[in-house]
């Protein structure tokens, strides 16, 4: 597929400002390179006695007004190309997040979040610094050896004499060609290591919780260390390759100045050229070998961000899996019948069906349980419900749409979701509940905490609503926060409400009174109660049994009871170990 060509659509929309920028270091470079010619002529007047007030005077203003021409114009248009460097930065960055909004589920149940930090930080970065050192040193670097290559045949130097003197500078070229690709490679092998340890450390204090409860912190500093070393290993093979490249172009440019003072001198001395020729010719070739080693030092920085930018094009490129069909339509703001035929799914990559000649109808305002041995697909169908991965065409419908048919947004807006273990973020916890609504007025706030039982924790805590949660925060304990995140749902207050086994941490009380306070609201709205307790669901319109991908029961508590199957053995034991429980008590 065509790459998106992040940088070249950059410089392409900005390249009037950077051909000023470029423009400006250009005129620069080629005043400056007027300095060896003032003292060359300089050091000819005193050689031949001339030395006058006037000379030295003339001298020094020409010195001044190069020194100033350039450091006001050099400045300037740096200052131009690293703005606009950084602008890159920035518009790539929020490019990059927007992308990775749009990327589906799966895509980030294949690639750790660490990895995509890493894109977002250290690539960016590593591309900006290219664009920004390339421009300044490459127009920097061509237009002083222009400058000075002109100056230097328009002066009294012999040609035999430059080229001799310039035979060195020339190995400069091939010792970039070799240097490069190797020093590519191993940059690359730098990148993909930082982005390995990001990956585990994120992964590592995601996880710190359980790690401490298994006393395994050395196991994982163990895991860790492996990752930095690695780091420290490509790094090390990096940074030789590149010092040997660096240490090479300067030895180069003595090598040239050497030639040039032997031979030159010689010629100074039979009389061939002037001593004011012969110190021009030294200052020239010291001129341009810090523009030689610039431009190895680009050529060097760009071989590493062009690994970066291929990244982040390949990035860029991916195309979500789930997207909206060209002339996909919004959901109706009344429907909220759900229609399921003959749905089977296994997720990409399985060859085991998750799913399997699924039939079922939730009849617009009716209640709907699912109950099932965990890993039976009840949160696989809800997924499909969500299109957070897309089901099989034509096999779900909302009201009278296919949901691939509908647009993404008017789909989600349309069905709030509550699963298991919502996340919670370090923000207020008014915030975490008005998730979908910032601006949502606080007496509808309260009422939906009030509705999932936490209005009086939330109370308790030392800013009420304002309490911050996370870092430095306020930690919830599990059932807090699922009902925080159930709070959510509810003020979301949307025509398909999904309950994912959502008040599986609260104890029997606080569940009776939520799932009470539910059929109040709900009642005449469309709901889906996912669980594994009976006593959480029993009140639905009807209850579906699944098991290992299929539904084997449907009906009515009282329906299911009076069957021999899934779910009254399910009831049975459920209430052994509240007969169990109440014994001990
Ligand atoms: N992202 C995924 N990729 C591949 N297989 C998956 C994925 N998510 C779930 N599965 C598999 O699909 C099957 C159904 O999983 P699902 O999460 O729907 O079960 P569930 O009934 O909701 O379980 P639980 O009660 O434990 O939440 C399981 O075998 C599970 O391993």
């Amino acid at each position: 597929m065509q790459s998106p060509r992040l940088l070249a659509g950059y410089l392409r929309a900005n390249w009037p400002i950077y051909a000023m920028a470029v423009l400006a270091i250009a005129v620069a470079n080629v005043v400056q390179s007027y300095y060896p010619r003032v003292l060359g002529d300089f050091t000819d007047t005193l050689q031949a006695g001339g030395i006058s007030r006037k000379a030295i005077v003339d001298a020094s203003l020409a010195l001044l007004a190069i020194g100033l021409t350039f450091g006001i114009l050099a400045g300037l248009g740096q200052f131009v190309i690293m703005w606009l460097g950084r602008r890159f930065e920035f518009v790539t960055r929020r490019k990059l997040f927007a992308h990775f909004t749009g990327l589906s589920e799966h895509y980030y149940s294949k690639n750790g979040v660490g990895r995509l930090l890493s894109y977002v930080m250290n690539d960016v970065t590593s591309v900006r610094e290219s664009i920004s050192m390339g421009v300044n040193h490459t127009t920097n670097a061509v237009i002083l050896i222009v400058s000075v290559m002109a100056m230097m045949i328009a002066s009294s130097i012999p040609v035999h004499l430059m080229l001799v003197s310039m035979i060195p500078l020339l190995v400069i070229p091939w010792v970039v060609v070799l240097f490069g690709p190797r020093i590519r490679q191993r940059s690359l092998n730098v990148q993909e290591s930082l982005a390995k340890m990001t990956e585990t450390a994120e992964e590592q204090f995601g996880g710190i919780r359980v790690t401490k409860k298994f006393a395994v912190e050395p196991i994982m500093r163990g895991r860790f260390g492996l990752t930095v070393d690695r780091i420290v290993d490509n790094q090390l093979r990096l940074v030789r390759m590149s010092s040997l490249f660096q240490a090479l172009l300067p030895f180069l440019g003595g090598l040239s100045l050497i030639v040039a003072i032997a031979y030159g001198g010689y010629l100074a001395i039979h009389g061939s050229i002037t001593i004011g020729s012969f110190v021009s010719l030294t200052l020239y070739l010291r001129m341009i070998v810090n523009p030689l080693q610039q431009i190895g030092n680009v050529i060097n920085t760009m071989q590493r961000s062009r690994a970066s930018l291929e990244r982040l094009n390949g990035f860029l490129s991916i195309v979500p899996d789930i997207r909206e069909d060209a002339d996909a339509k919004t959901l109706p703001p009344g429907a909220s019948g759900i229609r399921i035929r003959n749905l089977s799914f296994a997720y990409p990559g399985s060859d085991q069906e998750a799913l399997r000649n699924i039939d079922l109808t939730v009849e617009p305002g009716k209640t709907l349980g699912i109950i099932g041995k965990t890993g039976s697909g009840k949160t696989t169908l809800v997924k499909l419900l969500l299109r957070v991965y897309d089901p099989p065409a034509g096999t779900i419908r909302i009201g009278d749409d296919d949901v691939r048919a509908l647009t993404l947004e008017s789909l989600r807006k349309h069905i709030a979701y509550v699963p298991q273990d919502g996340f919670l973020f370090s923000t207020t916890i008014r915030d975490n509940i008005a998730f979908s609504d910032r601006g949502a007025e606080e007496d509808r706030v309260h009422e939906a905490a009030k509705r999932a039982q936490i209005y009086d924790n939330v109370l308790d805590f030392p800013d009420g609503f304002a309490t911050k949660l996370g870092e430095r925060g306020i930690t919830l304990s599990g059932g807090q926060r699922q009902r925080t995140s159930l709070a959510r749902g509810f003020l979301k207050d949307a025509p398909i409400l999904v309950l994912d086994d959502s008040v599986s941490a609260v104890d029997a009380v606080t569940e009776t009174n939520v799932i009470g306070k539910l059929r109040e609201q709900r009642r005449g709205r469309t709901t889906i109660i996912i669980a594994h307790r009976i006593s959480a669901l029993k009140h639905a319109d009807e209850i579906v049994v699944l098991d290992k991908g299929t539904i084997v029961q449907k009906g009515t508590h009282e329906q299911l009871m009076a069957q021999e199957g899934l779910y009254a053995s399910l009831y049975a034991i459920q209430e052994e170990g509240t007969r169990y429980a109440e014994g001990k008590s």
